[in-house]
């Protein structure tokens, strides 16, 4: 089995080019400052905004769409305007903050017209504008209010029923619908300007008008990077990227209701925003923030977390009714001829039990307490066989590949895990839960942004009344114990190794 460096090393395009690579990002990372939480190596790595070279036809086909030179100047500087660059750079990789503190801030910035408000609606807030929106209007379809205050819409080909901000709906109007400027004595403009309103108030929200249109020009922008969004690991096929740019997971219940939890606990920081469920085409969907949202090549690893990645109640399940699996006996050989037994080959088949354990004993799952699922490298090529990464020098080595030995990638990886080890010590989610076959996502992109996720919670289940889990011991059968803690030491230290190794490779190649 080769190495990602050996696989990276095929790529024809040289895009891994370690010594480069690692030469230049030292001389960066000596210039920074240490920096101590992965809040801090973020909001340090997000100095640079949207990547505006990347589309300038679209900026110079926009820039021809406003008609009034004032518009124009009123672009210019809302570009130039630090204060928007550091909302885009939040929107675009944002740097969760309790969900309290974030509605607080959504209201406050509502307030004051900022452009975020529309992308990172609180789902509470946004759900509540979306119901009203859904009363206050006649629809010409039929929506039905499911349990929650989901909806689903029936008959219906779009993909959701998502009422914006009353101003963005504005803006949005004027926007696509027509070239012209936005006009105050237009039916749509009485809709936003309230007669009581004066002119001084009337221009202070166009102002704000145009100030949400070049927020969605540029928001355009970015929507183009999400030609490299990817389902790296798990069933294919199971979750998808929505023209609405929501992640889309096909519905399962267990992992609903985790989801529904976790906002609401300490650990939603490192979840992705839940938006309730959508029916489409008769299939119910979980709608999820998209973590690649704004990443141009995005670069992503999932790490499947734990010591065991089946449940106690498939062993059972196994023993009861033994269910023989010729898919599973497939990929089994495929990866190694060897590991079926006699009767195993006679039958060509396994249980799924068997194939679950094999898969964790052959990768570093049993013993490291996480595995590697998958990696998209830079340039796009998905690398998923990672089936015998079982010792740490293996999975040290991918780890280097992975970064390309980019120290701050790697310490701000580093940290992000530590900061969720201290969440997770909190976190009253974690100590009621039993988190099987759930994954981090490690995502950063070229531009040095980089963050952590936690994903998949479709076999985690609450632990009973009277089980309290350690989540650092080993597991026997009865003891219901995941392992995901020693996962977690196990990548921080790896994480450590990774960053020694990779500062003595940079002084290397420096000397
Ligand atoms: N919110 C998200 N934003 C971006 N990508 C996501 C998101 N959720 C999932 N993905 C992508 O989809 C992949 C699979 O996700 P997930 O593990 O939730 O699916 P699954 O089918 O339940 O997996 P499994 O079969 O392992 O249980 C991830 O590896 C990731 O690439
Ligand atoms: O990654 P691999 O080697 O392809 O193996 C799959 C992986 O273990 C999944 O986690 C598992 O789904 P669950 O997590 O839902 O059990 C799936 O079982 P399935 O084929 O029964 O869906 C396996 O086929």
């Amino acid at each position: 089995m080769s190495t990602l460096s050996e696989k990276m090393s095929k790529d024809a395009d040289g895009t891994f080019d370690f010594s480069r690579s690692s030469v230049g990002h030292f001389s960066d990372f000596r210039a920074r400052p240490k920096l101590a939480t992965a809040g801090a190596v973020l909001s340090s790595k997000l100095k640079e905004p949207m990547e505006i070279e990347e589309n300038p036809y679209e900026e110079r086909k926009s820039l021809e769409c406003m008609e009034d030179e004032e518009e124009k100047k009123g672009k210019e500087q809302m570009m130039a305007s630090d204060a928007l660059n550091a909302a885009i750079r939040k929107t675009l990789w944002r740097n969760k903050i309790q969900p309290k503190e974030r509605l607080k801030e959504e209201i406050r910035e509502r307030v004051d017209g900022s452009p975020e408000s529309m992308n990172e609606a609180n789902f509470g807030d946004k759900q509540t504008h979306e119901e009203k929106s859904l009363g206050s209007k006649k629809k010409n379809k039929q929506t039905l209010l499911l349990r929650d205050g989901q909806h689903c819409i029936d008959g219906e080909k779009r993909e959701r029923e998502l009422v914006p901000h009353p101003v963005l709906s504005r803006v949005l109007f004027h926007s696509s619908a027509s070239s012209s400027s936005f006009n105050n004595s237009s039916a749509e403009s009485d809709e936003v300007f309230s007669e009581s309103e004066d002119a001084a108030t009337r221009r202070q929200t166009m102002k704000k008008c145009r100030s949400w249109r070049t927020f969605l020009t540029m928001m355009q922008w970015s929507k183009r990077t999400r030609s490299s969004w990817i389902q790296l690991a798990g069933h294919q096929g199971n979750v998808r990227l929505s023209e609405g740019g929501e992640v889309l997971k096909r519905f399962c219940e267990v992992e609903d209701l985790c989801l529904q939890a976790l906002m609401s606990d300490v650990l939603s920081q490192f979840v992705p925003q839940y938006y309730g469920h959508i029916c489409q085409d008769g299939e119910r969907y979980i709608r999820l923030e998209d973590l690649l949202s704004g990443l141009k090549h995005p670069v992503i690893m999932d790490c499947k977390m734990g010591v065991r990645t089946y449940q106690e109640a498939e062993i059972l399940k196994a023993r009861k009714n033994p269910k023989i699996r010729t898919d599973m006996y497939q990929k089994m050989v495929k990866v190694d001829p060897a590991a079926p037994n006699a009767e195993e080959h006679a039958q060509t088949g396994i249980t799924k039990l068997r194939y679950l354990q094999w898969r964790d004993d052959s990768s570093s799952t049993s013993s490291l307490g996480f595995r590697i699922e998958g990696i998209m490298t830079g340039n796009g090529k998905v690398l998923r066989d990672f089936y015998k990464t079982r010792t740490e020098a293996q999975v040290l080595e991918t780890l280097l590949s992975f970064t390309r030995n980019q120290l701050f990638i790697l310490e701000a990886y580093k940290s992000r895990l530590q900061a969720l080890s201290n969440t997770l010590k909190q976190s009253s989610f974690f100590n009621k839960h039993e988190i099987i076959g759930s994954s981090l996502l490690f995502v950063h992109d070229h531009s040095n942004k980089a963050n952590i996720w936690m994903i998949d919670f479709g076999k985690t289940v609450p632990t009973l009344e009277d089980v309290q889990l350690r989540h650092d011991v080993p597991w026997v059968e009865g003891n219901q114990e995941d392992g995901y803690l020693i996962g977690l030491s196990s990548l921080i230290s790896l994480l450590g190794e990774a960053i020694k190794r990779a500062g003595e490779q940079n002084i290397e190649q420096l000397t």
